[in-house]
């Protein structure tokens, strides 16, 4: 298959591994110990039904939305994948060309090849900044050297307090190639003697310095040091969702991580509906994780989320094609999208409800005839 025959964002993956080094492949794919919930991301899509309308004129479908005050052309966003330059030279400055040319917002992550900057220079498309805490001084450094390179909301990643155990790394002794760099990450690099302590690579020693201590005070903490709204990202239970609101955040991202972080936690898609009810409409709900098709798209917002993030898709369609192979998977989804809106007879995203689907609790109601 050439990139060029590509029909759907899945076959992408198969093309990058067919490409990529088995190191460099082995990090974008690979999900916690068993994997079973970075399969069970995807598989819990196929479980629920979706129910069409017929007979309404779907001649024009409009997939714009806002969100947190900014128009976008469809609720689909680039979720933060750090490294993008081990896809592709052109790395993060593709994505993000590729993200504006689409008119949707990208996630920018700590864990950048690109600088803040860097990105920041390329247009003027809308981009929030993903923040991993390794200590207050860093955070400071990073959230506002966003504000000041125009970024429009800052991502908290909270479920990575460690990093999750990712076997095919230890297999392939996953290393950040020498030629690369985490480039907003230079001043928290670990000395060779911290690396000699623990005794694993540069990334390993690196990733032990994150701030384990995180709380919901530290969440209190970064909203006075930016006038950004803060997003938390990793909230899986109603719990969190609670806390959340209490803390004033902007908006949740229902997110296990892709599977990367503790295995055997549920699908996203399967937790997203209680989420959204604790919520309470006060603060918009985002949902990632095996996030393939246009027809996942439109169950997670008929589900309640605001938007969608999608990781994998996009390095995988990056190492294929740089910026014409992001734009190009962007679009897939975009379509499958639309075409999905028409033939259940949605014209614009708020006319997609709760009634267009059906999950497999619905089915089991003992009162269901389905
Ligand atoms: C290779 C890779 C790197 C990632 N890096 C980050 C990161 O730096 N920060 C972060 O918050 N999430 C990171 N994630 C998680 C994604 O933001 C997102 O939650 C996940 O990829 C969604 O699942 P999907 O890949 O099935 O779409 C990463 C995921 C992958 C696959
Ligand atoms: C700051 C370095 C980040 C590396 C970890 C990236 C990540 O979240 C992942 O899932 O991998």
């Amino acid at each position: 298959m050439m990139a060029t025959d590509v029909v759907n964002v899945k076959e992408f993956q198969v093309l990058a591994k067919q490409k990529l080094p088995k190191m460099v492949y082995g990090f974008y794919a690979s999900g916690a110990e068993d994997e079973w919930t970075l399969e069970e991301n995807e598989r819990a899509y196929q479980t629920i039904r979706i129910w069409p309308r017929i007979l309404l004129d779907v001649s024009n479908v409009d997939l714009s939305t806002r969100v947190l005050g900014f128009d976008i052309t469809m609720p689909v966003m680039i979720a933060p994948t750090s490294m993008h330059k081990m896809a592709h030279p052109d790395g993060e400055l593709a994505t993000a060309q590729a993200a504006a040319a689409a008119g949707t917002v990208m996630v920018l992550s700590t864990g950048a090849t690109s600088s803040i900057e860097e990105v920041a220079q390329l247009n003027s498309g809308i981009r929030f900044f993903q923040l991993y805490i390794f200590n207050k001084t860093n955070a400071i450094q990073l959230v506002q050297r966003a504000e000041k390179s125009g970024y429009k909301a800052i991502v908290l990643t909270v479920d990575t307090p460690r990093l999750g155990h990712r076997e095919a790394d230890k297999k392939n002794r996953f290393a950040l190639p020498p030629h690369l760099s985490l480039k907003n990450l230079i001043d928290v690099v670990p000395s060779q003697e911290q690396q000699e302590q623990i005794k694993g690579s540069k990334f390993e020693t690196l990733i032990a310095c994150m701030d384990q201590e995180l709380s919901w005070k530290d969440v209190k903490w970064l909203q006075t040091v930016t006038k950004l709204p803060v997003l938390i990202k990793g909230v899986l239970t109603v719990e969190a969702t609670e806390q959340a609101l209490q803390a004033s955040v902007a908006g949740i991202i229902v997110s296990n991580h892709g599977g990367r972080q503790l295995d055997h936690v549920p699908a996203t898609i399967s937790v997203l509906e209680e989420i959204v009810v604790a919520a309470r409409g006060r603060i918009p709900v985002f949902l990632d994780g095996g996030i393939r098709r246009g027809t996942d798209i439109f169950k997670a917002l008929a589900l309640g989320a605001s938007g969608v993030f999608v990781g994998r898709p996009i390095l995988f369609a990056l190492a294929i094609d740089g910026e014409t192979g992001v734009k190009k998977a962007l679009q897939i989804l975009h379509d499958e999208l639309e075409l999905t809106m028409a033939l259940a007879g949605c014209c614009k995203i708020s006319d997609i409800k709760r009634s267009h689907v059906r999950t497999l609790r619905d089915r089991n109601r003992p009162s269901s005839r389905l």
